[in-house]
């Protein structure tokens, strides 16, 4: 379960303040697959940094079963963000040189799982993400753009995370690869009752979450009805 109590999140750009998360609350219980819309530079990627420990708030609290990760110190935060979430970037994220399977296999290594169950466990979400077992071994950069989406999403359920957040995770790939990406991410979240967050602009893909939210003006709003 995913609670965000208040959050709020200012910046200073010269004289003007800038509030692009400005009293954020949301409720996500485990297994929901859930977006946020919003314009560019409405503060979408600011509040997914915030749920993910990747950037802190100004004030508020959000909880990752019942644990306020806002209160916790860096060393257990560091073991939340490899342990707890798992990211999916618009860019993959993925290292280059090492093949798919490596690149999932990497997260697991941080978390200091023996490298036979580590190379076990790669093989078998590569296959949850359905990469084509010839390419296991194939370096991420020769991988097709919808190829390293999966590869980063094998990656992102490496440390079996409680909650997966995506930015933007179709941005770079046409209109069918992304759609299958999306359909990959809503399997995800009801088989492995993982909770899927997704922030993007691009409303058709949000209509094809269960619960949709819009951030505007530093505020949050559900409208999940309305698309
Ligand atoms: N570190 C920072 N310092 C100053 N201003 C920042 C910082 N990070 C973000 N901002 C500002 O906060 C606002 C929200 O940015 P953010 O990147 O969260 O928006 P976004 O909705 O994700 O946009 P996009 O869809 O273009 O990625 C923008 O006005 C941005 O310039």
């Amino acid at each position: 379960m995913l609670q965000v109590r208040n959050i709020v999140k200012q910046f200073r750009s010269g004289d003007t303040l800038l509030t692009p998360v400005n009293d954020v609350s949301l409720t996500l219980p485990q297994g929901s697959f859930a977006s946020i819309v919003g314009k560019s530079g409405s503060g979408k990627s600011t509040l997914l940094s915030i749920l993910g420990a990747l950037d802190k708030a100004d004030s508020g609290q959000v909880l990752v079963n019942d644990v306020d990760i806002t209160s916790l110190p860096d060393r257990k935060l560091t073991a939340y963000r490899r342990d707890d979430i798992g990211f999916v970037f618009q860019q993959y994220n993925l290292m280059p040189n090492l093949s798919a399977k490596e690149n999932v296999m990497l997260p697991m290594e941080f978390a200091g799982v023996p490298k036979a169950e580590r190379a076990a466990r790669a093989a078998e979400l590569l296959t949850t993400v359905e990469l084509p077992p010839e390419v296991h071994d194939r370096k991420a950069n020769r991988l097709s753009g919808g190829m390293q989406q999966r590869v980063s999403i094998a990656r992102a359920l490496a440390n079996h995370p409680k909650l997966i957040l995506a930015d933007e995770p179709t941005g770079n790939l046409d209109e069918q690869t992304g759609d299958l990406i999306i359909e990959l991410l809503r399997n995800l979240s009801r088989k492995q009752e993982t909770t899927i967050l997704v922030v993007t602009h691009d409303r058709s893909l949000a209509a094809r979450t269960d619960r949709r939210f819009r951030l505007s003006q530093g505020k949050l709003e559900e409208i999940t009805r309305e698309t």
